[in-house]
């Protein structure tokens, strides 16, 4: 599924019209009923009044549809226009001469003294702008949209909270803070970066059947990782496997205090297929991981800290990092381990932390090495960014010029391809963010990369894989109680719901 710009959304929409073939005002009639359709199901009883808050644009135009289709179902509507100083769309026009027949109370906002004062229990619906928003508010409707935030009472944002951009920072700007949006058709790129988190609330996206065909035409470089490409990349077990088939990984982890991180990782490579699994780790946890990972062949080098790795030219896929913690003896074991790299290399934590330190060592880095940094570590390598948007953008064009994937985690953590693709990740919930969790991430791409999985797909499938675990582990434990462990005790149920 494609993450689509405003542009993009427009140009679908054309698509439908043209090929479905249906007319505009009947398109937005369909986008207005699943809206409705959804704010019924949301407020069953009839006594809830709705305030709805309409611009002259299309999103205006949805605002009145609905607002038509509250009142048929008994609902008290009242309906608040912004004046622009025109006419409006013809789709806005066509809808407010079709309200006019119904029961919904129609007021205008020509000027500030007319922003009404709102009463406590209504829901107040957000259609003043949508994707057509080509500026930052300001004047009347910058006070408009003010005035409903600081009203304290539930808004719900029709398509996107009016004042967000679609496709860049809002930050410092007049948004609508909303408690849900109801969006149409895919996500888009406001929705995914956690500087919006606070206006957009519950997310919500409608299907309004725009032509299926479109995405087949138009392909975007925002992805969505879900379930049906994460399919599309998992394939069944040979029936004729054995233990070679699915390769030798290597875990290099761990120090003295912080062998906990090695044996998660060791733990959900083994868990997520890899046929031989080697760990590299220091003297003093030997038994740790003997112990703890039985299936796991342990080979030591260093005392308190990981030193040395040798013979790595075997492996598959080597992760490293998860639990080193910070050692001088640090910069020359990645030194030793780009050298030795034939196939997979997947980089955590403080390898990434030993390479920002070191930067020379980005240049060396083996080409389609994974690295798996969250915000701060991504900082640390290549520096601040702006705004979450630029942030993404910094991370594709460090992933061309490395030629590597980076696995930038977050809420919708990231996999940016050196080819320019962005794909997004629509699992996992904030009780993963939990210490040992990121460990846990490094095995999973490991032992998928000691298949044979392709470093994009074995990104792409982990980050997936690694959500839907913790998913459902959420789901028993709660997101409270949530500890890394349990994301490799779910990683079972998690490739059993991929249908292979
Ligand atoms: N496929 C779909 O998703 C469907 C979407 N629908 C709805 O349509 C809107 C998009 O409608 P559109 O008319 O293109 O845009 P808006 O309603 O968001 O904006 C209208 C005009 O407002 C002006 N504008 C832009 N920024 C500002 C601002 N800061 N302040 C004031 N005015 C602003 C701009 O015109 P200008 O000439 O002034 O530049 C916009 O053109 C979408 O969000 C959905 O709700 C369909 O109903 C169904 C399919
Ligand atoms: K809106």
């Amino acid at each position: 599924m494609y993450i689509y710009s405003a542009t993009d959304i427009r140009a679908w929409d054309e698509y439908t019209i043209l090929h479905e073939p249906i007319t505009s005002i009947d398109l937005m009639e369909r986008a207005s009923q699943a809206c409705a359709e959804w704010l019924q199901q949301y407020q069953q009883q009839t006594t809830t009044g709705f305030v709805i808050f309409c611009g002259k644009g299309n999103n205006g135009g949805d605002g009145l549809a609905i607002a038509r289709l509250l009142a048929e179902s008994d609902h008290p509507v009242t309906v608040y226009i912004l004046e622009f100083g025109h006419k409006g769309t013809e789709d806005f026009q066509t809808n407010l001469a079709r309200l006019h027949g119904s029961k919904a109370v129609i007021k205008f906002i020509p000027a500030e003294e007319n922003i009404p004062a709102l009463t406590a229990g209504d829901i107040i619906i957000d259609a003043l702008l949508g994707s057509g928003l080509n500026r930052p508010l300001e004047g009347l409707t910058a006070k408009v949209v003010k005035h409903i935030n600081q009203s304290g009472l539930e808004v719900i944002a029709i398509d996107i909270p009016s004042g967000l951009m679609v496709d860049s920072s809002s930050i410092g700007n007049t948004v609508i803070t909303a408690q849900h949006t109801l969006s149409f058709q895919c996500y888009k790129p406001a929705f995914l970066v956690a500087e919006n988190e606070s206006f957009v609330g519950h997310l919500h996206i409608l299907d309004i059947g725009l032509h299926p065909n479109f995405p087949l035409e138009h392909p975007a470089a925002n992805r969505w990782i879900n379930q049906a490409l994460v399919q599309s990349i998992i394939k069944p077990r040979n029936k004729f496997a054995h233990k070679g088939t699915y390769g030798h990984a290597a875990i290099i982890a761990g120090s003295q205090g912080m062998m906990g991180a090695a044996t998660l990782s060791a733990k959900a490579c083994l868990r997520s297929g890899a046929g031989k699994l080697t760990t590299h780790i220091p003297a003093v946890g030997y038994t740790i991981m003997q112990i703890a990972v039985p299936e796991a062949m342990t080979y030591t080098a260093g005392k308190e800290y990981i030193e040395l790795a040798v013979d790595l030219g075997k492996y598959d896929a080597i992760g490293a990092g998860p639990g080193w913690a910070q050692h001088d003896t640090h910069k020359a074991l990645l030194e030793s381990i780009f050298q030795q790299t034939t196939k997979a290399l997947i980089l955590d934590a403080d390898a990434l932390n030993t390479m920002a330190q070191h930067q020379q060592l980005l240049e060396r880095l083996p080409r389609h090495t994974i690295i798996t940094p969250h915000p701060k570590e991504f900082e640390r390598l290549f520096g601040k960014s702006a705004n979450d948007f630029d942030r993404i953008q910094l991370a594709l064009k460090k992933a061309a010029h490395f030629k590597i994937i980076i696995v930038l985690k977050g809420r919708y953590t990231l996999v940016a391809t050196p080819d320019g693709l962005a794909y997004f990740n629509s699992t996992g919930n904030p009780g993963m963010a939990t210490g040992g969790s990121g460990d846990v991430l490094t095995g999973i791409i490991t032992g998928l990369a000691a298949q044979g999985y392709t470093p994009s797909e074995a990104a792409i499938a982990g980050v997936f894989l690694h959500g839907l675990a913790g998913d459902l582990a959420a789901a028993y434990t709660s997101q409270e109680s949530l500890i890394a462990s349990d994301l490799v005790e779910y990683l079972g149920d998690a490739f059993h719901q991929l249908v292979l």
